[in-house]
């Protein structure tokens, strides 16, 4: 087997960040929202959800856990490439994840295996834009370092199969908890963070774009499941809008939809968090606090679907794309060989989304830049 990781020196688990107490809460909205024009309300809203859980974000944990599960499958493999953790938003923030690397070992050729499946500005190129900035700051203290990321890996053997599992398992426990799994009175709400009508034009410049992804991940989950459970009524939803309420976002909310579905007969749902890799605090609170008791008001029975979190196959799925994109760049090519479930021209995408994609008005640096295209 390949397991050769170079050119790079080191890779990064790449992730959001959240706040660990109370006193993170406030440092960490604004660092997410620096410059971005959430209203206040919001950001005073979004703060409660983080105070009801003390003011700690289940995202560390959940990365701490992912960086074990990699480092164990690494090793696994015989690759000694080290794996360490950098965060956009909180500590470890990315550039002193980085520094200390770079003091530690002289590495200076990072690949970035980041905790976001599909393409749009907040869940890839703002990555690309992270690393221009750590670039920047770490070559003014005369440290010279280039990075580059896996690609967006939705439709990933690893990540799509990882993901099945989830919703299979989460269809048993509804059969066992609601007695029956009735097609008509039953739906599969998938749930991503609604983004901005905006980006998602911008996500479809250079990829099949943000919702188009989910969409075709959705329809090969149904595809697996037939054979065993015939086919179900899915539909994709959205949670976690923010923005001015003028600014039109991906739609429906999850709770609206709850509302209709329920006039429309439905009495449960099936509630698989696709769009996110562990539980963050939207999955905590959006799905399981405010969803959960919309559901309840309404009397539908309501399951939620484990996230893939360290799911072996999604840990093996990452592992095998960092070592997928090092080929790559050995080859000096954009695409070779991707290994897709879903058979789209457009689906993989590492070359479409490595320089332009998903850019929106700013003209920001991004790492890399390639040259050949
Ligand atoms: C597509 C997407 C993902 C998935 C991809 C990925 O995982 O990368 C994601 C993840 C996350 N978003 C998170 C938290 C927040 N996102 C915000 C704001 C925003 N998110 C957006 C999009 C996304 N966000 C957008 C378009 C905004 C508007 C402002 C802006 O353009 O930036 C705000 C500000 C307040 C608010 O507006 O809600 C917060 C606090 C956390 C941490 C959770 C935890 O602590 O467990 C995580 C993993
Ligand atoms: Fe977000």
């Amino acid at each position: 087997m390949n397991v050769d990781l170079s050119p790079f020196d080191a890779m990064i688990l790449m992730s959001f960040g959240g706040p660990e107490q109370e006193a993170d809460v406030l440092p960490f909205l604004q660092n997410v929202t620096a410059g971005r024009g959430i209203p206040d309300e919001r950001l005073k809203e979004v703060g409660e959800h983080y105070y009801q859980f003390g003011g700690r974000s289940p995202i560390n944990e959940q990365n701490k856990s992912l960086l074990e599960a990699l480092r164990r499958e690494l090793e696994l493999r015989g690759i000694t490439t080290p794996l360490f953790w950098g965060n956009r938003n909180w500590k470890p923030f990315l550039t002193d994840a980085v520094r200390n690397e770079h003091q530690r070992s002289g590495a200076q050729k990072f690949l970035a295996i980041d905790t976001s499946a599909y393409s749009s500005y907040s869940s890839c190129r703002q990555y690309r834009e992270d690393f221009a900035t750590a670039q920047t700051q770490l070559f003014a203290e005369g440290i010279h370092v280039e990075f580059d990321k896996v690609r967006q890996y939705y439709n990933h053997p690893g990540f799509a199969q990882a993901q099945l599992d989830c919703v299979r398992e989460a269809l048993e426990k509804y059969r066992s908890q609601a007695g029956s799994l009735n097609p008509s009175a039953f739906r599969i709400l998938y749930v991503t963070h609604s983004i901005p009508s905006a980006m998602q034009q911008n996500s479809e410049r250079h990829t099949n774009g943000y919702q188009a992804q989910h969409e075709e991940l959705i329809d090969w989950i149904g595809t697996q499941l037939e054979p065993v459970y015939g086919s179900f009524r899915s539909e994709l939803v959205y949670c976690s809008r923010s923005g001015s309420p003028r600014t039109p976002w991906l739609e429906p909310d999850i709770n609206d939809r709850l509302r209709e579905l329920s006039q429309d007969g439905v009495d449960g749902v099936v509630v698989v968090p696709i769009g996110f890799v562990s539980d963050h605090m939207e999955v905590k609170y959006d799905l399981d606090t405010e969803a959960f008791q919309t559901a309840k008001d309404l009397q539908m029975n309501f399951v939620r679907a484990a996230t893939v979190g360290t799911h072996p196959k999604f840990v093996s799925g990452l592992i095998d794309l960092a070592l997928e994109r090092a080929a790559q760049v050995r080859n000096s090519v954009e695409r070779i060989e991707e290994a897709v479930v879903i058979g789209s021209a457009l689906s993989s995408g590492s070359g479409a989304c490595s320089r332009n994609c998903c850019e929106g008005g700013r003209k920001v640096p991004t790492q890399p830049n390639w040259p050949t295209c």
